[in-house]
């Protein structure tokens, strides 16, 4: 008999199938994950977690640590320790616990007093920890940076945290593969962020949900490693769990000589291995998206979410051209809140602060950007006298001292910016950097959602080069007339309508699963219900249900910055939407639906916007909603990391189509009960009209109704993963973490053991 022919596969297939370590049927997969990086904020409760459960961290040799949300960003010279340098409580308290817990459990840790310290995305790279072909988590929804390297790295909540920490594994669904190809010549002025701003603007925010995007084209393949970064970076923000770039010559370079990469044989070894890592000619990609580079201008955000996109020539959108009506309440949504008038001139935006910073564009690259603008704007430039304050911020300690080497932070100084020590800052102001109520800002970072960068402070995102020109314009402007582009280029000067960027995704919208329910167990090897269970059974909910008509409610939306500072699970009720319920101006109680009554009662929300829970990893989303009472979501589609994220903690998130949601959802504006039945798998009414069916993972399906846990059940697979780390030492040998004196670092059992790196 011939030998089949094996089947042509994409890169996202092959980094996938040499992760896995079991498999049952078509449930999830049991995948090992090479590199784990760790943050004070979605750590506390996960290193608790073991804690209470005596367990160790199984590969303290593969997880590296950091803090970097909470920090300040002042000047650290006088800095002994953070218990007596950082001055919030919370903040120091979380920070205080992770570096208790790197000592306590034997993690590599960067503090602040060391140089490597930074934003978990920029130290990853930087050290080389990050590698092609591996699988790369953290509790960060932004860990698709990573996918720079070829590798496959994506965000997860503090309970996959707790699940990685213990057991190195994963359970994972496999998600479907989307490639985005942009061919051609970028114009003049044109940087990555435009372009994953432009991809954005053109497949939405949901745009890549359920998939793993892999970046193809000769724009990508001429893309430095840092401009690689930036772009896999938001690929969050395009709604897909990971981002990829197939690795090549331009990667190897970068890593070549880093602390942490192989060395010697073992460097050519893992380059032969990293060279066959490539989608094969015939591979099928599940949804295909092809851009011009030449269509590509300048790009800025108008609105709150990261698909509000225009090109800096355009005007701010009008509401009225939306036919779709929950469009089109949104886009009125989004202009009252960024007080804006439709027809403005995006270049007619004033602003009043600036940051220049984020895991997005704090690299050397994005600083030499930078400041490349305002060198160019003149050897006297300043920030305009209406800007009250910009500011700098560098990724990492090396990138700042990087950055001095070259005097950037002179060129910065001189104009009238501010250069701080690196953290994630203002992009989301866990720390004392943040917006005033009302304050415009042009900032670098990715998200532009409602109170992301202070409460009631409004956001535009644009690259590091129209940061630097509108700092120094006093508004958003074209950074092409100062970098002396010549505009009569083909298309540079256009002027493009917002509208035509604000075009529904392109996309089919993810299929909803086939399989039913009562067929799953004969497909799958199903747990046992006697399985350990540590979590709460799910299987019929009644009672009352809100009607919520908003898309693309983002986790920021459900829960904003300043409740992520807790170390606990619970005690986040008042946190729940609390921007809505709670004017930020006044401090009063809007008339936000749960604030209303019957709807204080809520046990269920529908929600008839699609795309519910998009955004950052924050476990604290459905924390928050189950500590208020709900149990179960019921929206057209949900962010991939917010619906594991609610399944871990026994909630029930339904997917239906738009017109059953709205259908619920008149139901619940009348302050009719529902019935959520996981049995049955169907949501009954309390008036005459039919239930509606829905479909449900069959696997997860009989996780909750059991209330079965999944760190419980990965451990029942022990020998499994003994089995893979063996062949993984034998076939990857690099992957072992190396210390920076080239020593392997054995790894760590029942014992916490204290690394020298
Ligand atoms: C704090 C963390 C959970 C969050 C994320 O996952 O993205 C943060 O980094 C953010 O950018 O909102
Ligand atoms: S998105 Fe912002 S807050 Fe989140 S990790 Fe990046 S810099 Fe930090």
């Amino acid at each position: 008999m011939p030998a089949p022919v094996p089947k042509p596969r994409t890169l996202y297939d092959k980094i996938w199938d040499d992760h896995i370590v079991h498999q049952d049927g078509e449930g999830p997969a049991l995948i090992y994950i090479d590199r784990h990086l760790v943050h004070e904020v979605t750590s506390p409760q996960a290193f608790e977690g073991l804690r209470a459960a005596g367990r160790p961290v199984r590969r303290t040799d593969c997880t590296l640590a950091t803090v970097d949300h909470n920090i300040p960003t002042t000047v650290r010279k006088n800095f002994t320790s953070a218990s007596s340098f950082i001055e919030e409580p919370d903040s120091r308290a979380q920070v205080v616990a992770l570096e208790d817990n790197v000592k306590e459990f034997g993690v590599t840790y960067f503090g602040m007093s060391d140089r490597r310290q930074g934003i978990v995305h920029i130290i990853g790279p930087e050290q080389g920890f990050t590698l092609p072909g591996i699988t790369c988590v953290c509790g960060d929804s932004h860990t698709s940076t990573h996918g720079a390297f070829g590798s496959l790295a994506f965000g997860i909540g503090t309970s996959e945290v707790e699940h990685v920490l213990a057991t190195q594994t994963l359970l994972q669904k496999k998600a479907k593969n989307m490639r985005i190809t942009v061919d051609g010549q970028l114009l003049e002025g044109v940087t990555s962020k435009d372009v994953v701003l432009h991809i954005i603007g053109i497949i939405g925010t949901a745009g890549g949900t359920g998939c793993v995007v892999e970046y193809a084209g000769s724009v990508f393949r001429g893309f430095s490693m840092e401009a690689r970064m930036s772009v896999c970076n938001m690929s969050i923000e395009a709604g897909a769990r990971a981002g990829m770039v197939a690795p090549d010559d331009v990667t190897f370079e970068y890593l070549r000589g880093r602390p942490l990469v192989p060395k010697g044989e073992a460097w050519d070894k893992a380059v032969a291995y990293w060279r066959s890592l490539k989608s094969d000619d015939d591979a099928k990609f599940d949804i295909e998206v092809n851009i011009r580079a030449e269509d590509i201008v300048p790009t800025v955000t108008w609105g709150t979410s990261p698909q509000d996109v225009a090109p800096i020539t355009g005007v701010v959108p009008n509401p009225a051209n939306y036919t779709d009506s929950v469009k089109r309440s949104s886009v009125e949504r989004s202009l009252k809140y960024m007080a804006l008038v439709p027809g403005t001139r995006i270049e007619d935006i004033v602003i009043d602060k600036v940051f220049i910073g984020s895991c997005t564009n704090s690299r050397i690259e994005d600083l030499r950007s930078a400041a490349k603008v305002v060198l160019a704007a003149g050897p006297d430039a300043k920030v305009a006298p209406n800007v009250k304050y910009a500011m700098v911020v560098p990724g990492s300690g090396i990138i700042k001292q990087h950055a001095e080497a070259e005097g950037l932070d002179v060129i910065f100084k001189r104009a009238g910016f501010d250069w701080r020590e690196a953290g994630c800052s203002m992009c989301l102001g866990m720390n004392p950097d943040q917006l005033s109520p009302g304050e415009r800002c042009a900032s670098t970072s990715n998200r532009n959602f409602e109170g992301r960068q202070g409460a009631g402070g409004r956001t535009h995102l644009l690259s590091p080069a129209m940061a630097a020109a509108a700092a120094i314009s006093g508004k958003l402007t074209d950074v092409r007339k100062y970098l002396g582009v010549d505009m009569n280029q083909p298309s540079s000067l256009k002027v493009v309508k917002a509208d035509e960027f604000l075009t529904d995704p392109v996309l089919p919208s993810p299929e909803p699963a086939s399989t039913a329910a009562s067929t799953a167990a004969a497909i799958i090897d199903l747990p046992p219900a006697e399985t350990p269970s540590g979590a709460e059974k799910f299987t019929v909910l009644k009672g009352i249900a809100a009607p919520l008509n908003i898309e693309n409610v983002d986790t920021d939306m459900i829960i904003p910055k300043q409740f992520l500072k807790t170390l606990k699970r619970t005690g986040l009720a008042n946190a729940l939407f609390y921007t809505l319920r709670k004017d930020p101006y006044t401090n009063e109680d809007t008339d936000f639906v749960l604030n209303r009554e019957p709807y204080t009662k809520a046990k269920i929300l529908v929600v008839t916007g699609k795309n519910f829970g998009c955004g950052s990893s924050r476990e604290h989303a459905p924390w928050s909603l189950s500590d208020f009472g709900i149990r179960s979501v019921i929206a057209p589609s949900f962010g991939d990391i917010f619906r594991n994220n609610a399944l871990q903690n026994g909630m029930l998130p339904v997917v239906l189509p738009e017109a059953d949601c709205r259908t619920l959802a008149e139901d619940a504006a009348a302050g009719l009960e529902l019935e959520v039945d996981l049995e049955r798998q169907e949501i009954r009414r309390t008036n005459e009209n039919p239930a509606i069916p829905f479909e449900a993972d069959p696997f997860r399906r009989h996780c909750l109704l059991n209330g079965l846990d999944d760190i419980a059940l990965t451990l029942q697979k022990e020998s499994a993963i003994e089995e893979f780390e063996q062949r993984r030492s034998a076939v990857w040998p690099w992957l072992d973490g190396f210390g920076y004196q080239g020593k392997k670092i054995p790894v760590a059992q029942a014992k916490a053991r204290k690394l020298e790196w």
